[in-house]
């Protein structure tokens, strides 16, 4: 099997995030080869020890041999979608947002997007971007499942002369009650999301990518977050936040009939060239923690309706058990209370909306009163704002118990292009069309 066909095929069979079990996404990821240059077979093994099948992908002489699977692993660049939204979350996240130097339009655009696809597409498999002296960051480490997902901001479409090609869907999102929205920290032309299993695989690929952006387009903003390490729990299990909940067990998967009409954009939507794309919503979201580290733990899984040791449902069960959001009480209370915030935020209270997350936790320090700067980098991937994020925080602004531990600080909204083809980069579609 060639390797863009493993590449395709390994997209297709990528799942949610989350699941007791080993995790399948992991199939997707594919260790370098160890024999160095020339296009060496993959290894037996993967992260976490799983089986691996299919060849390696082709490696250059500048390619690093890695020591352990963590570092070998890869995951293809190139593909129907953009690689960082299906695949299990790595443990390191940079987001960074930028925008257009003045005068660059169209064509400054789209030599960036070539450059900035190149450069990622030979990083995600641990070589050498073109173009650069590498700063030798990352020189012992290989890909180590580094994913650099491409997003364009509403603002860059006029920018670049591409007024007409503006997707409805990127219009702005609305202002919610209680947010408190840094604008400079907000928006931007550009989005990258960049995700590494380690952290200076992570730091490389983003400073590289800024660096090649020199002269055509500056940082706006950069923020930096955490998940879970590879290894740290006996098995591949939910992570945590900083509230100590299980977060994400109820994400969508791709095992579910709607999975891919929730998150992407299909081949014949509008616009066309965003088939195969996404929209992702950003959102900073900072956490009372002092204040919610005062509540006792009755008052914290009420809060969100789940038990916070074992993420069951207050309804009962196991983490995995649907959450029956009619379940009474002996008394005839409900036994999700009528603000928990998986009652307000499910799919059952929203005519169906849903979205695919992917937050990091952050902590920046300490605020100047002293409390933790920290909290969750919330970011959603959906085929449509308006029937995913929007009306969900709408309602969660409303009457959410776990909102009154949160301030939203800043937020972003992007088109994020399907994949870029093996001899193409990505937003090819937009800016040739
Ligand atoms: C607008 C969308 C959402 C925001 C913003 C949001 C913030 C947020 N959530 C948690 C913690 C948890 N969320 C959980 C479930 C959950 N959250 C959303 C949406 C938003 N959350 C949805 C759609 C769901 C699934 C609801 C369902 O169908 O059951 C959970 C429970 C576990 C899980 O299913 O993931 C937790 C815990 C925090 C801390 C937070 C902001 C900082
Ligand atoms: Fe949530």
């Amino acid at each position: 099997m060639s390797a863009k066909t493993t590449s395709e095929k390994a997209r297709k069979e990528s799942t949610a995030m989350s699941s007791d079990q080993p995790h399948p996404q992991l199939s997707r990821r594919r260790l370098l080869g160890a024999a160095g240059a020339g296009g060496a077979a993959g290894l037996a093994l993967g992260a976490g020890g799983y089986a691996l099948a299919g060849p390696g992908p082709k490696q250059s002489t500048a390619a690093v041999t890695p020591a352990t699977a963590l570092g070998s692993s890869a995951v293809p660049f190139h593909g129907a979608h953009q690689a960082g939204i299906v695949e299990p979350m790595q443990s390191t996240l940079h987001a960074t947002a930028f925008d257009l130097s003045p005068g660059i339009g169209r064509p400054g655009l789209t030599a960036l997007m070539k450059r900035w696809s190149a450069a990622a597409a030979a990083m995600a498999e641990g070589r050498t971007p073109p173009g650069l002296t590498d700063d030798q960051v990352a020189l012992d480490a290989g890909p180590s499942s580094l994913t650099v997902t491409f997003g364009f901001g509403a603002s860059v479409f006029a920018k670049a002369g591409l007024a007409a090609q503006l997707p409805g869907e990127l219009a702005a999102l609305p202002p919610f009650p209680e947010d408190r929205i840094d604008r400079a920290r907000s928006d931007g032309d550009l989005w990258l999301q960049v995700c590494a299993d380690d952290p200076l695989v992570a730091f490389h690929a983003m400073r590289t990518l800024q660096r090649l952006a020199a002269g055509q387009a500056a940082p706006r903003w950069q923020m930096t977050g955490f998940s879970r390490a590879p290894g740290a729990t006996a098995r591949p299990v939910t992570g945590r936040n900083l509230m100590g909940q299980i977060d994400g067990t109820n994400n969508p998967k791709p095992s579910d009939a709607d999975f891919a009409s929730r998150v992407f954009v299909p081949s014949g939507g509008r616009p066309a060239w965003m088939a195969g794309g996404s929209y992702a919503v950003f959102r900073r979201i900072r956490m009372l923690l002092d204040d919610w580290d005062q509540q006792s733990l009755t008052v914290q899984e009420r809060t969100v309706g789940r038990r916070k040791a074992s993420g069951a449902p207050l309804s009962g069960g196991t983490e995995a058990t649907p959450v029956d959001l009619a379940r009474q009480n002996a008394d005839g209370s409900l036994a999700v209370p009528g603000d928990a915030h998986v009652r307000v935020a499910a799919p059952a209270s929203n005519q169906g909306a849903a979205m695919l997350r992917r937050g990091y936790s952050y902590h920046d320090g300490l605020r100047p009163d002293g409390a933790p700067d920290a909290g969750l980098l919330f970011i959603c991937f959906q085929s449509d704002p308006g029937t995913g994020f929007v009306p969900v925080q709408r309602k969660l602004a409303r009457g959410d118990a776990l909102s009154r531990f949160l301030v939203h600080e800043s937020s972003g909204l992007y088109a994020i292009p399907g994949g870029a083809p093996a001899d193409g980069y990505v937003g090819q579609a937009l800016l040739e069309g």
